[in-house]
């Protein structure tokens, strides 16, 4: 069986966090005028205990088509990714629970515009970049503690083809 890969709207990724994007998004004129501020993207979260951190992941694409082996979550805080080379990329996600159900893996297809930020505890693949290595701004929660559950399936499941 194979996932659908659905193209990434606001809507369509509520259940699992937001999409940063300047399409539909509030914003206002600052600096007298000469910038746009699109305004409060999405919702950073940490732990008390935790900080948030700004990184650069350059992920190099795998083989496709892919044999879903692992989703993985974070418990503590946020973890978003904005492509910065302005290629697209692939999303999976999965609901919020203590496992996770093949049938209920969702995939979307993000342009070079799009990031994205899970909310604490969403289940995701590891990010998947596509055609070339690509670099990707990354805001996540730093800090003690363990904050990345990884969850297995018995089978690789589903084969994700392009
Ligand atoms: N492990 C790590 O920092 N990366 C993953 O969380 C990921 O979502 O790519
Ligand atoms: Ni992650």
């Amino acid at each position: 069986m194979k996932i659908g890969i659905e193209p990434l709207t606001r809507d369509a990724f509520a259940p699992f966090g937001d999409v940063i994007e300047t399409t539909g998004a509030e914003n206002f004129l600052i600096n007298n005028g000469s910038t746009i501020r699109y305004h409060d993207l999405a919702n950073v979260q940490t732990d008390a205990e935790g900080r948030v951190l700004i990184n650069i992941f350059r992920a190099t694409p795998l083989e496709y088509p892919l044999d879903v082996q692992l989703v993985e979550r974070h418990p503590k805080g946020s973890q978003a990714f904005v492509p910065l080379n302005d290629r697209p990329y692939l999303v999976l996600v999965a609901p919020k629970g203590e496992t996770v159900r093949g049938g209920d893996l969702r995939a979307f297809m993000a342009s070079g515009q799009q990031g994205v930020n899970y909310h604490a505890g969403t289940w995701h693949h590891p990010v998947l970049a596509l055609h070339a290595v690509s670099d990707f701004l990354v805001i996540d929660r730093g800090g003690e503690g363990d904050n990345c559950d990884e969850f297995y399936f018995d089978d690789p499941y589903p084969i994700l083809s392009l």
